[in-house]
């Protein structure tokens, strides 16, 4: 029925049908119903219903009397409702994801058989989710967290699962922590505060006492932990994992995905008032994209180490603290990831997902790595728990490929599996455990030799030189960066023994921060620090992947207007926008009509309280005496302005609303055009008389482009303008 699915959905299934990554959608239309207005509110054994409305009760027109339990449709209603949630994840539990498809462009054929990343010709259909750690299902998007990113290939050979992060290193190195790091982390025990957030005592008291997280909270406080998009994010797998070829050769490998669009961050104010203003930011991000066809993208690299260099590295490469740097060991891409189709259902398809790292398929293997061998074992048993035993039979967890075997019955088993027997071996030879030759997965004969003992090689001992490697790499703003967020984490811990050791502890890794983190937080200022070995490893920093071409596709830009805007600036931004699948968002002094001083007229999307500078990329804001008087006389409207440049973007301003700009910014090193020619200063781009023909809809987006548009889009495309926060900028202004 018309409405009520989506249209681009529609299409982007229908296309896919006919393709191998149809074959998810085909198989999980088995499980699909559409609502229609053919339909009739039925029970769920079947029977229409004839009101949704009253409970059967002794009633007349006169009197209200008691209900009766007897009415079967209330009590199914009621009762179903009330069982209708499941525990949420214990660790991981906010989340969004999207439909897509995987292919290689080279085949890994050196490094594996396995032909998901070997055949060229081969499209995988794949479910992705992305997440973060620590709040509740409910929590916001945009707190300062590690995001998840996990992928489900679902492979002709069986699913195989990456289930990994944005930040490449762990916490912790050994699987035996995992619950010690996720209570320290989560809500306190004794009030249950704070949701979602790493700012408090215990996550810190954690760190300190427990070395080997120092290189994980080092990335935690980058800007990879406030994330502009789960588009704009690296993925990494963490875990050592191997692959094996045809000739029986076995290569230690770390998987990568890095976007299309770059690596970008939010600022962290934007982040802290996105958490209120929108707490759904990231989820309404993704789906938006692939709604308007603008579909996220990833390369898929793998760093590989032939088995007989394990031991030539000065880190021990199965340890998930340490990176392989790229200097030592360089990434290969060789692969692309499309997400092109947003789920149907959240419940039964983000909800119900269960990745496993120990989901492998023939080529692929694991490695002694003792994180990845606990997660081997953990995820299948919290799934246990989280959806029951069957939960592989729901329709987004099964398989493409068949699926036989003599497990059987549990709770809510459905499939029905006709036959004598239910055990091998049997006098049928019904289903025989298959053949190498026929695809069985074979274990690698790694030869292991050794004592039971509680330990890790001496290598994982080195808690520190990777830590400081990271700081060595990041640029001087990602280092400004990391120094605020510990200000502000350290600053939420109320224990001085905590903030006190911890500003200690940043001595180890270098002494200018510990000294400046503890000025801030209030920590003695520690006078010797750890030496610093000097090494740089610049593939961590996250600048060195602004994207693959500059472009604005996906970018919000707001377009604020009042009464009397002028309408050929307006139409000029809004149709140059368009067509650089940018999403014009039109934000009125109201949101009714707002009339331009040709009068012709406009609906606004918004009004200025409805959204806020944070929701957005950009802002452009058009001339039109009136609308700009109206504008410059509205402190909301001055706060956007203001806000916007406070977090760094791109502010586009043409006629008189240049003078609007340059008051509500108040900076005297931020200059404005007063004549025909374009002025760009600080990511402030102006142009005071605007002849309209200089006004195109086609834009190249391109450093050192000379028009209005063209400097705009291109300050857009970059980000962010971090210029003005390296000159202080930023701090000089109130919002
Ligand atoms: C390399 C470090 C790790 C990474 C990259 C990682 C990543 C993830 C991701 C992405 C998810 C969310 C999956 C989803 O979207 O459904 C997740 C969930 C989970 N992780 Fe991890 N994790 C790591 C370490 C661990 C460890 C050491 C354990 C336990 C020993 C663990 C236990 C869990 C559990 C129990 C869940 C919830 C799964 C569910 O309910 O379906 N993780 N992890």
């Amino acid at each position: 029925m018309a409405g009520l699915v989506p249209e681009s959905v529609q299409k982007v299934a229908n296309v896919a049908l006919g393709s191998r990554e149809g074959d998810k959608l085909k198989d999980l239309a088995q499980n699909t119903k559409d609502t229609t207005n053919k339909d009739r509110l039925t029970t769920d054994y079947g029977v229409k219903q004839g009101t949704a409305d009253d409970w059967l009760r002794v009633a007349s027109h006169e009197k209200t009397g008691p209900m009766l339990l007897e009415d079967p449709f209330a009590r199914e209603r009621i009762m179903r409702f009330d069982h209708e949630r499941i525990p949420e994840r214990v660790v991981h539990a906010r989340g969004s994801g999207a439909f897509g498809k995987f292919r290689v462009y080279e085949s890994a054929a050196d490094l594996t058989f396995a032909p998901v990343l070997t055949d060229t010709s081969r499209e995988t259909p794949v479910f992705v989710r992305f997440s973060t750690v620590l709040g509740s299902r409910g929590s916001a998007d945009t707190v300062r967290d590690v995001r998840g990113f996990a992928v489900k290939f679902y492979t002709e050979e069986g699913n195989w699962d990456i289930v990994g992060n944005d930040i490449p290193v762990f916490f912790i190195q050994d699987a035996i922590k995992f619950p010690d790091v996720i209570h320290a982390a989560k809500p306190e025990p004794h009030n249950e505060v704070p949701q979602a957030q790493s700012a408090h005592n215990n996550f810190w008291d954690f760190q300190f006492n427990h070395t080997e997280s120092t290189h994980m909270f080092m990335w935690a406080m980058s800007d990879r932990a406030i994330p502009r998009s789960f588009r704009m994010m690296q993925g990494f797998g963490v875990n050592t994992f191997t692959l094996i070829n045809a000739k029986g050769e076995r290569h230690f490998v770390k998987f990568t995905w890095t976007p299309e669009l770059g690596v970008h961050s939010l600022v962290w104010d934007e982040a802290l008032k996105l958490a209120g203003q929108d707490p759904d930011f990231h989820r309404k991000d993704l789906w938006e994209a692939i709604a308007n066809g603008v579909f996220p993208k990833w390369k898929f690299g793998i760093q590989a180490i032939p088995e007989a260099d394990e031991h030539k590295f000065d880190f021990d490469i199965l340890d998930a603290t340490k990176v392989w740097p790229e200097d030592l060991v360089p990434t290969r891409y060789i692969g692309e990831m499309e997400l092109n189709r947003n789920p149907d259902e959240f419940f039964t398809q983000v909800e119900q997902i269960a990745f496993c790292t120990s989901h492998v398929v023939p080529g692929i293997g694991f490695s002694d790595d003792p994180l990845l061998q606990g997660r081997n074992f953990s995820y299948f048993d919290t799934q246990i728990s989280r959806l029951g035993i069957n939960f592989q039979e729901l329709p987004i967890n099964r398989p493409t490929c068949p699926v036989m075997n003599f497990n059987r019955d549990g709770a809510l088993r459905h499939t029905i599996t006709r036959g004598t027997v239910n055990y091998w071996p049997n006098r049928y030879e019904a289903c025989p455990p298959a053949a190498k030759e026929e695809g069985a997965y074979v274990e690698y004969a790694q030869k292991v030799m050794g004592i039971k003992a509680r330990m890790r090689s001496d290598k994982f001992k080195d808690h520190f030189s990777q830590a400081q490697l990271f700081w060595n790499s990041m640029s001087t703003i990602e280092k400004r960066h990391i120094i605020n967020a510990f200000g502000f984490e350290l600053d939420h811990c109320e224990d001085p023994v905590v903030f006190g050791r911890m500003v200690q502890r940043l001595a180890d890794i270098d002494l200018n921060l510990a000294q400046t983190v503890a000025e801030l937080v209030g920590g003695e200022v520690p006078k010797q620090g750890r030496p610093n070995h000097g090494r740089h490893a610049p593939a961590l920093s996250q600048t060195e992947f602004p994207g693959s071409t500059p472009t604005i596709a996906s970018r919000r830009v707001a377009i604020l207007i009042a009464d009397g805007y002028d309408q050929v600036a307006y139409n000029a931004a809004y149709a140059a926008l368009s067509s650089a699948l940018a999403v014009p968002l039109v934000v009125g002094t109201k949101r009714s009509k707002v009339t331009a001083a040709n009068g012709k007229s406009t609906q606004p999307h918004h009004h200025l309280e409805g959204l806020r500078s944070t929701m957005v990329d950009a802002v452009f804001i058009p001339g039109g005496a009136k609308s700009v008087e109206a504008l410059t006389r509205n402190g909301r409207a001055l706060h956007w302005i203001r806000e916007a440049f406070g977090h760094l973007k791109t502010i586009g301003a043409t006629g008189e609303a240049v003078d609007l700009v340059h008051r509500a910014i108040g900076l005297p090193s931020v200059s404005v055009s007063s004549s025909g020619d374009v002025h760009e200063s600080y990511g402030v781009v102006t142009l005071k008389e605007l002849r309209p023909e200089r006004l195109t809809e086609v834009v190249t987006i391109a450093k050192g482009a000379t028009g209005f548009m063209e400097k705009f889009f291109y300050g857009i495309s970059q980000h962010r303008c971090w210029d003005r926060e390296l000159d202080g900028l930023n701090k000089q202004v109130a919002y």
